[in-house]
């Protein structure tokens, strides 16, 4: 009896002097480095995911092995070494100073940690990390905006994994999605600001946000709507013309229908409607990877050039920007 007491006198000690609260940052994942074999375990790990490929697991296991695997991890480590820098994966160097950032604002308040939905840092280490910390209560925040199955559902299926294992489940906050929040847009709306100050107004304000299956709208994903409504917002608090902005998807994956109206083909039909100048920002994207620096900033702009475009400007992620960091501050705030 007297054992008994002291373990649960130790157990409940190391809950008080620990700081009581963890926050988990998340975001998609990048491979290891811009090689075929990082790039092989990583496609590998992401695309098992059914939450981001919604086929029959064993019809989808065998294209998957047989021939995604052998011929994608080549072609993607050949872009991912065009935009690699000196600290590595742009989508990891961001998400790294983001966790530093609202790190040192939570200081005292809460312990941050990072991990990546595939690859690494995982989430099970970061869930590990704030286990350590002695942490009781953990709020998740999901680096993507606008809520998707995809990305933040997904999210949702690695964390209830990990905590699988864990004998005392801390209480979870869970942020899914915060396009709404007035913060973020008004960090939104200040980078096109920021931008037309800068360069002067465009014709167009392309709006271009990831892709998802057609079917996933269909299946009542939210995320199309989420969308519609940042730039419908961003575009109001940046005093833009809505006239001006077009919404578009971009990163289209496999042979089905996706979100339209797709990013390229609007980039290529817009200088034969006269409109030569355009802007385009990414808002899905809370730091810039691949899917910025590579698919808008160099194959898109060709794109649009090619089909008689004269100036293609494109505003970067919110990234680690002040309002950004702030922005991201404020909604862990709320839960604290
Ligand atoms: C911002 C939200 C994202 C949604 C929604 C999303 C859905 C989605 N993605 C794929 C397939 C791929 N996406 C890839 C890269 C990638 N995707 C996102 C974000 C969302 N994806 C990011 C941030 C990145 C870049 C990662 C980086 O390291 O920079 C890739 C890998 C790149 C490649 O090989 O081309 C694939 C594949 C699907 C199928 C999907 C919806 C179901
Ligand atoms: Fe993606
Ligand atoms: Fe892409």
């Amino acid at each position: 009896m007297a054992k008994y007491t002291a373990l649960t006198e130790n157990a409940h000690e190391t809950a008080k002097q620990a700081p009581q609260v963890g926050v988990l940052l998340t975001n998609l994942g990048t491979p290891d480095a811009p090689d075929a074999p990082s790039l092989r375990r990583y496609l590998a790990e992401f695309l098992s995911d059914p939450r981001i490929i919604e086929i029959p697991k064993v019809l989808w296991l065998i294209i998957l092995h047989g021939i995604i695997l052998r011929v994608r991890p080549k072609k993607s480590a050949a872009l991912y070494a065009s935009v690699w820098t000196d600290d590595g994966s742009p989508l990891l160097a961001i998400a790294q100073k983001q966790r530093q950032k609202i790190a040192a604002k939570l200081e005292g308040r809460a312990q941050v940690a990072l991990g990546m939905r595939y690859g690494n840092p995982s989430i099970a280490n970061a869930l590990n990390e704030l286990q350590q910390a002695g942490v009781r209560k953990i709020i998740v925040l999901p680096l993507y905006p606008q809520y998707a199955a995809a990305t933040v559902g997904s999210t949702f299926d690695a964390i209830a994994k990990s905590l699988n294992s864990w004998r005392w489940v801390p209480e979870i906050s869970f942020i899914s999605g915060y396009s709404e929040d007035e913060r973020y847009i008004d960090a939104l709306a200040a980078s096109l600001g920021d931008h037309q100050a800068e360069h002067g107004a465009p014709q167009k304000w392309v709006f271009s946000y990831h892709g998802t299956p057609k079917f996933c709208l269909e299946k009542g994903d939210p995320y199309y709507c989420f969308c519609i409504k940042s730039t419908r917002q961003a575009a109001f608090r940046a005093g833009l013309n809505p006239d001006d902005c077009i919404t578009t998807f971009q990163s289209r994956f496999g042979k089905a229908e996706w979100l339209k109206p797709y990013t390229d083909k609007t980039l290529e039909a817009l200088p034969k409607e006269g409109i030569k100048n355009i802007a385009i920002v990414s808002p899905a994207f809370s730091a810039d990877c691949l899917e910025t620096l590579e698919e808008l900033e160099v194959e898109n702009r060709e794109i649009f050039k090619h089909a008689g475009g004269e100036s293609y400007r494109y505003i970067a992620a919110l990234n680690d920007r002040d309002d950004h960091i702030d922005a991201l501050v404020s909604i862990i705030e709320k839960r604290l």
